[in-house]
């Protein structure tokens, strides 16, 4: 497919990874893909992935149970500044705010609820009571999206012609997060200035996701500003870059803003459906110094932005989407 192909069609391109697990010449020629959906779409899907279908499962069913708990439940473990994982609950969050302040003034607040872990290595994780198998399931999960992640830099690293490797000693210590994501169903439609997910970019490096097949997830395209939907396709995941890649990039790949909005058919008893998502955001080391790529400037095209600690960047977003001050403690 070429770039302008790409730019051109309202649709988000589908890989197929199997082969580029094994054949070296399948990932560059994949890698090659990549690069031309990064620098249009910035987003795309994917299948033949490699992580178990009964994981994924799992993972939707043991959120969906866990959603439906009571609110006491869900409120036991809330994040903080030092701990940004945790219960969020309806209407707590605008992500459109740290994306586009001036109009997302007007926006109601997302109508969703999530919960977040980070990874094991940094800090114990922080579990609610139920469901008992909740913490099992989702370390199972969180270990297959970041082994899945690092195939994805590699093949991200090929693209940049940097060494497939490139990527390896920057996710030493990274500090991925693995954040499940409930949309309620509602029985008359949501109000024109509230969505499930308002537009926004993501933060980090790049999103692995899972979404149900509701629907509802669009994309914008940056040629000529239409929103896309992406399609739900049986076991596949969607990928997208994030701010940081966009910025590391030197701006060479875009980070794509993106929304959910609330489902447009009901289904019986007059009920809009509730949609559930599962987002893997991948994070580099929080110390690293995200600097210009080497293979991102030319003479002609000097390095743009000045050398920031990844963390920075990251908690900067987080706590505008979040209305929190850096000094508060909840
Ligand atoms: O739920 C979804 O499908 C997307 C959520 C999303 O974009 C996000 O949380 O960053
Ligand atoms: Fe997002």
């Amino acid at each position: 497919m070429s770039f302008h192909a790409i730019s051109r069609q309202n649709q988000i391109p589908i890989i197929d990874l199997t082969e580029s697990f094994t054949d070296a010449t399948v990932r560059h020629e994949t890698a090659k893909q990549i690069d031309e959906i990064c620098q249009t779409i910035g987003f795309f899907i994917i299948t033949g992935h490699s992580i178990d279908r009964n994981i994924q499962n799992d993972m939707i069913q043991v959120s969906r149970e866990f959603f439906h708990l009571p609110l006491a439940i869900k409120q036991e473990i809330i994040g903080s500044k030092d701990y940004p994982y945790g219960y969020n609950g309806l209407n707590d969050e605008n992500l459109s705010l740290g994306y586009e302040k001036s109009s997302s003034a007007a926006l109601l607040n997302d109508f969703k609820e999530s919960f977040s872990i980070g990874p094991e290595h940094e800090q114990p994780i922080r579990w609610p009571t139920k469901p008992v198998t909740m913490p099992s399931i989702w370390l199972k999960y969180y270990a297959e999206c970041h082994r899945l992640s690092q195939h994805l830099y590699h093949l991200f690293a090929l693209a940049l012609r940097l060494d497939e490797h490139w990527f390896d000693d920057k996710i030493t210590s990274h500090r991925s997060a693995l954040r499940s994501l409930y949309y309620p169903s509602f029985s008359s439609p949501l109000p024109s200035n509230q969505y499930r997910s308002s537009a926004h970019t993501d933060y980090g490096a790049f999103t692995i996701l899972k979404q149900d097949s509701i629907g509802g997830l669009q994309v914008q395209n940056r040629f000529d500003q239409q929103w896309i939907d992406v399609p739900c396709i049986e076991n596949s995941f969607v990928i997208n870059l994030g701010d940081l890649m966009s910025r590391w990039t030197n701006d060479h790949w875009v980070s794509t803003p993106h929304r959910v909005i609330g489902p447009q058919k009901q289904i019986d008893a007059n009920l809009y459906p509730s949609r559930q998502s599962i987002a893997f955001f991948c994070q580099i080391n929080p110390d690293e110094i995200v600097t210009c790529i080497p293979t991102c400037t030319t003479a002609d095209k000097p390095s743009k932005y000045p050398p920031i600690r990844s963390w920075d960047l990251i908690l900067e977003k987080y706590l505008a989407s979040t209305q929190k001050k850096e000094s508060t403690s909840s």
